[in-house]
């Protein structure tokens, strides 16, 4: 058998033979085993059957592949041949191209025709086809349809296999090979080798670094402008979509570019080369500058948009004054007798703004009433505007509801819902996102005459534009939200930036109302939020507790504290455990299996279960759908229950199924589709924002210290509604508050609100880049990135104030 082996003879082994059986074969990734008749092979292996596995696509029974590979012991199945390469052998002989074009492959090719290609084009038939198709001009009597017919044929037979070669000779192992292959198709090697950086925007899983390795076998080396233009384009967009920026100062930009193409090939970069390829990609309208700050254009366009739209909104506030203070202080009073509530005097005026101008932002922390005065909103603008608030109304009438009210997660669209008792939906769903956007763009014209956007602090700037964008002239549009909790998972601060501009009106609620029913979690935020530490804080209140505990015995804590809260008839769905990192002893995958041990086990070994990656599902794991379906109505922080697992061989399609109800909504997961999932027992914070928790489990050790953040904590400990419990180190906490700055976002929202801080930013900017320059001037290899960024790069300037000018007219000039 398989003894024996010496480990360096393992890559050259190989295997000539004929698949016979398809055992498996996935047509997502393209996993596959197959058992294959082996006619020759230099493998130590005496049987004349072997299952080959390993990312090819679907073979075909009894033509004769060629595998090189390795041959390993699978625990469970055996002897198997892992694949790396595979090629379907090419006849060989002039017989056997004959035989293999008149095969049931070639539809109407006939043997007579086959021998008269094979006449003319000779033993290398196949290459020559493969090459060029229009070799096939020199054969008689073959018409155009069969010419392309063969090509086709012939390419997507071994064309595949070739392409599959080649990327394994540029250095993709066969599972990346595949996913490249299934991007490009048969335009692989074309577009690769016209670009290989397009890799890092395209392929999952290929960074720079590794574009840049086959950029340098492609021949694109040292000072080559696609090579410079490509690290510029990642430094943007790793700054945006891990950093949260929108711009990136130029000379922030440029020492990044230049230590990072050095460090991948080694070879000194002059700063002129970057600054030529900035401008050069200004020029393909690739990058926009505006003084020294470069953007993504997406970004740019989406941040002037927000601007101009949010200008509008606030000219037209001095127009929207259609309601007298008595009319909406009578209406507020029918209102208070209607949901039993009576609103303070901060609250009511939040109510009276709201009703009068076109835009306006209700900001507060947790618990000073923002949902109370939303439902207060709503009912007085419906009163005072003869509206019913019955959708069924609406419904039979077949006329969208006039007031929209939508959040940006799932979760917090629901609770929005049940807290105004009206209908919410998530902002995705209200622009009619399917979620198959590449980059999310939509034409939808949103009707409401009341928008009211909830949780706007996790709104990034593309959602944020693509929501303007898509309001109607005359809505009046209310933003809720506390600036003082996580920003936005994507690029932007929009709410902070709105309110930092000082251009909308605003009222903050500072009152704290759960305070009064006796909550001391509350208190503690608010402390959190001012950076001090209550002395109370490892005291056990009626609602809070600090258990001690160090980032060693943190985990095991945790699980006994779920398991109290279970024993004592909570519901696990109620109880949340939040954490800031996924991995280490106290991250969350680690928390998630210990938890799961604990209230979802499978003791006896008998229950079905669903391994997918490291996460076995087992029916009753609480679950976390990871990404936006708005086609099932399930989103991204949604939370779940698995309620049925059906495994291959119970299906007709011999697929495995997972079933998740979620709040009802059952959701089918192929196995293909379990990337989209994971367990919920402990989640991230920032998975959190937007939702509440009965009980909220919070550790905070060292071990998580570099992640922590004032806002971190402060978005955790306003998730308890009930219960909050933490556990670890209370000086981590302590440290952790104190860290507010560090992450500060490049933004231009604020400045773009606020024209005359524009231009004393300009000011100031140049100052600071004329001084550097001097200094720069003194030493010997000064980077001339100043240069370029102030006197060369083009110049936008920002559309404050030009009326009837959108920058899609800037789109279509270029
Ligand atoms: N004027 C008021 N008088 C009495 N109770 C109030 C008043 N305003 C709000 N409350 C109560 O305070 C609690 C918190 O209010 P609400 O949920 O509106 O706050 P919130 O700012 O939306 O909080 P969160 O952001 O945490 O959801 C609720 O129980 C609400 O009924």
């Amino acid at each position: 058998m398989t003894e024996n082996l010496d480990l360096f003879e393992l890559n050259k082994l190989f295997i000539l033979g004929r698949p016979i059986v398809s055992i498996f074969h996935n047509v997502q990734n393209m996993y596959s085993i197959v058992r294959v008749k082996i006619q020759e092979t230099n493998l130590q292996y005496d049987d004349k059957e072997i299952i080959v596995v390993g990312y090819f696509p679907q073979l075909q029974m009894d033509e004769q592949y060629r595998f090189t590979g390795t041959m390993r012991q699978h625990p469970k199945y055996g002897v198997q041949f892992q694949v790396e390469t595979f090629t379907k052998e090419v006849p060989a002989t002039e017989q056997g191209i004959v035989h293999y074009l008149s095969s049931d492959l070639f539809v109407g090719i006939g043997k007579k025709t086959a021998e008269t290609i094979v006449e003319k084009l000779g033993p290398n038939t196949i290459r020559l086809i493969l090459e060029d198709p229009n070799v096939l001009d020199d054969v008689p009597r073959l018409s155009a349809e069969k010419k392309e017919a063969i090509h086709r044929t012939i390419e997507q037979n071994l064309g595949l296999e070739r392409i599959m070669i080649q990327l394994n000779e540029w250095g993709f192992g066969p599972q990346l090979g595949m996913k490249i292959y299934q991007t490009y198709r048969t335009e692989t090697i074309d577009l690769l080798t016209e670009n290989p950086y397009r890799l890092i925007e395209d392929v999952d899983g290929v960074g720079f670094f590794r574009a840049d390795e086959l950029g340098a076998k492609l021949g694109i080396t040292g000072n080559h402008p696609d090579r410079i233009k490509a690290a510029i384009l990642h430094i943007l967009n790793t700054a945006a979509l891990s950093d949260g920026h929108v711009f990136l100062d130029a000379e922030h930009v440029l020492p990044q570019v230049k230590d990072m193409l050095e460090q991948s090939q080694r070879q000194e970069i002059p700063y002129e080369a970057i600054s030529k390829a900035c401008i050069e990609l200004r020029e393909e309208n690739k990058i926009y500058g505006e003084e020294t700050r470069l953007y993504l254009p997406s970004l740019y366009f989406s941040e002037i948009g927000i601007a101009s739209k949010i200008i509008a909104l606030t000219e037209r506030n001095s127009q929207a004054k259609h309601f007298s203070k008595d009319e909406i202080r009578k209406s507020i009073g029918d209102t208070e007798a209607l949901l039993s509530v009576t609103y303070a005097e901060t609250q009511a005026f939040a109510i009276e703004q709201a009703l009068n101008s076109a835009v306006m932002i209700l900001t507060g922390g947790p618990g000073t009433g923002k949902t109370t005065v939303v439902r207060g909103i709503v009912e007085v603008y419906a009163k005072l505007h003869g509206l019913s608030l019955n959708p069924k109304e609406y419904a039979q009438k077949e006329e969208p509801f006039p007031i929209i009210l939508c959040a940006p997660t799932g979760r917090a669209a629901k609770r929005l819902a049940e807290s105004t008792e009206l209908p919410a939906m998530t902002i995705h769903r209200l622009l009619g996102f399917t979620g198959q956007e590449k980059e999310e763009e939509t034409e939808r014209e949103v009707t409401g005459k009341l928008i009211i956007v909830d949780e706007m602090s996790m709104v990034d700037t593309w959602l944020a534009h693509q929501l303007l964008k898509s309001l109607h002239e005359d809505v009046q549009v209310v933003f809720v939200g506390d600036q003082d909790q996580l920003p936005p998972v994507g690029p932007g601060q929009v709410l902070k930036d709105l309110l930092a501009s000082q251009q909308i009106p605003t009222v903050e609620l500072t009152d704290v109302y759960r305070q009064a029913e006796g909550s001391t979690i509350i208190e503690l935020a608010h402390q959190i939020k001012r950076g001090t530490i209550p002395n109370d804080l490892t005291m056990k209140t009626s609602d809070r507790s600090f258990i001690k505990a160090s980032s060693e015995q943190v985990a095991n804590v945790v699980t006994q504290v779920v398991k109290s809260a279970v024993a004592k008839g909570q519901e696990i769905r109620n109880i949340q455990v939040l954490a800031p990192m996924y991995k280490g002893p106290a991250g969350i995958d680690n928390l998630n299996k210990l938890i799961q041990a604990l209230v979802n086990p499978n003791d006896t070994g008998t229950r079905k279960e669903l391994v997918f990656g490291d996460v076995t599902y087992r029916i009753k794991d609480k679950v976390l759908q990871l990404v936006n379906q708005p086609e099932s109505n399930v989103f991204n922080g949604d939370m779940g229950e698995v309620i049925s697992i059906i495994k291959a061989k119970e299906t007709v399609e011999k697929q495995d199924l997972l079933v998740v109800s979620f709040d009802g909504i059952e959701v089918t997961y192929q196995r293909s589709d379990l990337n989209q999932l994971t367990l919920a027992y402990c989640c991230s914070i920032h998975k959190s924002q937007g939702s509440e928790f009965q009980t909220v489990i919070m550790p905070v050790v060292r071990g998580y210290s570099k992640m922590l953040r004032r806002n971190l904590l402060y978005t955790g400990i306003t998730r308890a509604k009930n219960f909050l419990i933490l556990c670890g180190e209370p000086d981590v906490l302590a440290s952790g508050l104190q860290r507010t700055d560090d992450l500060q976002r490049f933004t231009s929202l604020r400045a773009r609100l606020n024209p005359m801080e524009a231009s004393n930013e300009v000011i100031l900017v140049e100052e600071t880049l004329t001084q550097q320059n001097e200094e720069n001037n003194q030493q010997e290899d000064a980077p001339t990135v100043l240069q370029l960024t102030v006197e060369t790069l083009p110049y936008i300037h920002p559309m404050i104030g030009m009326d009837g000018i959108s920058p899609y007219d800037f789109m279509d000039e270029s």
